[in-house]
């Protein structure tokens, strides 16, 4: 029977540094659920200011680093040492200070840096491989998918009227007009954002106080951020902070794991 999507759960904390220990105890939660089920964590993670909020990872004892295998909804096309990685920034905030292993961190193929829709194509075909075929699976299930917002309404590399937003069958698609720089990214699409057990927004800071509230309280706008509804029974949740929520009319819940 077709269920309809559960409504957001929307955590709204004091400040940023209120934020970072609940995200941080969330997502041991979401690991331990996944380890102890299926023996690994999937979890896919961003860039942008993302990275940051996850240093209260570091020093954990309960989480199995050696199970997770992680990808990236979103990365810029450039070198791993590039200012511009989101591997990079995600290596310099907790991969560098946790024992996790390189193999399970699945970076771009840096052979193909100048073939775009080669380097999405070997991006998938890596997520093929951990997720089982394509043929058994219509699109990966990740355990964990965590996302920023930016100020129009994007969400990994979905920009607003962009035709990627479309894309339905895909699993990551490239595009090299990004608004936001640098231009040359990849993506992962909306099917497999909600497709996914859990996602979670996390933004903080008053620049994201209008764009919150219209995903939020007007999702008929339509804004990419607005389109990720995992299917049932998947979750969506909203980690932001009392700034960036000011001029939300969505009921906040109080953080419970
Ligand atoms: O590679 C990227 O640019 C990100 O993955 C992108 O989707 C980001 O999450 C938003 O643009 C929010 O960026 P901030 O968190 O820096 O505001």
């Amino acid at each position: 029977m077709h269920h309809p999507p559960n409504p957001p759960i929307l955590y709204s904390f004091q400040s940023a540094s209120d934020l970072g220990p609940a995200l941080a105890a969330f997502i041991a939660k979401a690991q331990k659920e996944s380890v102890e089920k299926k023996g690994r964590f999937t979890l896919a993670l961003s860039g942008g200011s993302l990275p940051k909020h996850l240093k209260g990872l570091i020093g954990n004892p309960a989480i199995k680093w050696d199970k997770w295998q992680v990808f990236y909804a979103d990365e810029r096309v450039v070198p791993l040492d590039h200012p511009d990685s989101n591997h990079g920034l995600c290596k310099t905030e907790l991969f560098q200070h946790v024992p996790i292993p390189a193999e399970n961190i699945h970076t771009l193929d840096q052979t193909l840096l100048n073939d775009l829709e080669g380097l999405a194509d070997a991006y998938e075909k890596e997520l093929i491989r951990e997720f089982a075929s394509k043929v058994t699976a219509r699109f990966p299930v990740f355990d964990l998918i965590l996302l920023g917002i930016g100020p129009d309404g994007h969400t990994c590399s979905l920009f607003p009227g962009h035709e990627l937003l479309a894309e339905e069958n895909g699993w990551v698609a490239f595009l090299e007009d990004s608004p936001k720089p640098p231009p040359k990214r990849i993506t992962l699409t909306f099917p497999v954002l909600n497709h996914a057990t859990r996602v979670a927004f996390v933004a903080t800071g008053e620049s994201k106080v209008d764009v919150l509230s219209t995903i939020l309280d007007k999702p008929e706008e339509g804004l990419p951020a607005s389109r990720v509804k995992p299917a049932y029974p998947g979750q969506l949740y909203w980690f932001v902070d009392n700034s960036a929520s000011a001029k939300v009319q969505y009921s906040a819940s109080s953080f419970k794991l």
